[in-house]
């Protein structure tokens, strides 16, 4: 049976027999694998601590680094990576060993073609099976645990978290996040896993009333309390009551609805407009702000009394990109929510399109991404969301310069040098302010280069 993997399978082979690593090169090469060669241990580790592999076929016994050596390291580096091992008369027993440390398959030598050919197309095909059941397993954790909403990287999960922890006790919470991070989404998740989930959850945006209107809706008010008041309205409050209101933007309230709602919390009552007798009121108040509210207690915009009672819990929600592991996620979650929203066929998005999403640093967060592949479904006409169907701020997007990303099994060595070209790269050439950057004298600057 030919390999079932969609992508070119690519392979890297191990073996300090310089010829026999050749003809084997020919072999998988004839099969249409992408091939890469390695003829020693240490090679073989720089290859793969840079390059994405399938799997990796290696003679066990080698110089310093050998094929056990190897095995372990493949498997803390690219863990879903099938391991093949070579053995020479003699050293079957470490073969098995290797098997029980996770190598898939051994093969002895003098080796035969078709015996080779078959134990790495099966590793191949396992090898697919395992990455796609995980994608699949991710996917189903993200969607399926929380239905809407969607993210598996540890900062996320933390809030998420903390979201459990806190739903079941009455405990007023704050949410900070920036703006489209999902702060109403996870003060409605607060609602439904608490014991209050059976009584209204009432939201209200304190930003987008002006303040006199926002008082009114807040609390209510009687018949004549302000011209225009013709009969009795409940307000907010009493909607809510047994439930739980969420006040969105509480740093946009002014002083005087301050003053009301930190009577609500440390009380439970308030007055209508226009009336003098205390209304009680049993509600959990969940806030939320994209401001920073300790800055607006300094400036005097925000009371200090009315800051602790709305902190009891703090929820920080992060911002997109500082869990781009959630950008594909939340990318397919959204792709399949509006494909079936405006009944299209589209399969996937491609590659580039993904690349291009984590490059991008989303002022906007998970609202301006859901805002863009729902725009891409729309405009799609091929089937497959591509680089075209992006707007341009994403397509054209330089990603900042000052940060480097280095990836986990980079040798010290390595990571020196990349600074190094990096703040040399920074200061355009520049040795001596890339010493200062760098807080090193230009003598070992230059040194060093
Ligand atoms: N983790 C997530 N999974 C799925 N959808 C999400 C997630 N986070 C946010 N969204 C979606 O992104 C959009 C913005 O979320 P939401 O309105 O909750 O953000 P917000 O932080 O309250 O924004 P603002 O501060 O501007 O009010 C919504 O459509 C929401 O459904």
């Amino acid at each position: 049976m030919k390999s079932t993997i969609a992508e070119t399978p690519k392979i890297l082979l191990v073996d300090d027999e310089v010829a026999h690593l050749k003809t084997l090169e020919r072999l998988f090469l004839k099969e249409g694998y992408e091939v890469l060669t390695a003829e020693s241990g240490e090679e073989a580790l720089a290859i793969i601590r840079r390059e994405p592999l399938h799997l990796v076929l290696t003679d066990l016994k080698m110089g310093k680094i050998d094929g056990m050596d190897l095995l372990k390291l493949v498997k803390t580096l690219q863990p879903e990576v099938e391991v093949v091992l070579m053995t020479a008369f003699g050293t079957v027993e470490r073969a098995v060993e290797g098997m029980k440390r996770g190598a898939y398959d051994f093969v002895s030598k003098p080796i035969k073609r078709a015996t080779i050919l078959k134990s790495v197309r099966q590793g191949l095909e396992r090898q697919a099976l395992v990455a796609e059941n995980r994608a699949l397993k991710a996917r189903l954790a993200g969607l399926a645990d929380e239905p809407n909403l969607v993210g598996q990287s540890p900062a996320f999960r933390a809030a998420l978290d903390l979201v459990k922890q806190v739903a079941t006790s009455s405990t007023t919470v704050l949410l900070s996040g920036e703006s489209g991070t999902g702060k109403e989404l996870f003060a409605r998740m607060i609602y439904e896993l608490s014991d209050r989930a059976d009584a209204p959850f009432v939201a209200v945006n304190c930003a987008a009333l002006p303040e006199s209107i926002l008082e009114s809706e807040l609390f209510g008010y009687e018949k004549g309390a302000f011209t225009g008041a013709t009969q009795r309205k409940i307000g907010r409050f009493e909607a809510a009551d047994g439930g739980t209101l969420f006040l969105d933007e509480i740093g946009e309230l002014s002083p005087q609805v301050q003053v009301r709602l930190l009577r609500v919390l440390q009380e439970g009552e308030f007055e209508r407009l226009g009336s003098n007798t205390p209304t009680q009121v049993d509600v959990r108040i969940v806030t939320a702000t994209h401001k920073d509210l300790e800055d607006e207690l300094e400036a005097g915009n925000f009371r200090e009394d009315l800051y602790y009672r709305l902190n009891v819990v703090n929820i920080e929600i992060p911002p997109l990109r500082r869990r781009m592991e959630d950008v594909p996620l939340l990318a397919e979650y959204f792709l399949s929510k509006y494909r079936q929203k405006n009944n299209r066929k589209i399969d996937r998005l491609s590659r580039e399109c993904l690349d291009a999403l984590m490059t991008y640093h989303w002022p906007g967060n998970v609202r301006e991404l859901e805002n863009i592949i729902e725009r891409a479904v729309v405009l799609d006409k091929d089937g497959s969301i591509g680089l075209d169907d992006l707007p341009e701020q994403i397509t054209s997007y330089e990603p900042d310069t000052r940060h480097i990303t280095i990836p986990l099994g980079t040798t010290l060595d390595e990571i020196e040098k990349l600074v190094m070209h990096e703040t040399l790269k920074l200061t355009g050439g520049d040795k001596k302010l890339a010493a200062k950057l760098l807080d090193i004298s230009t003598r070992t600057i230059y040194r060093k280069i």
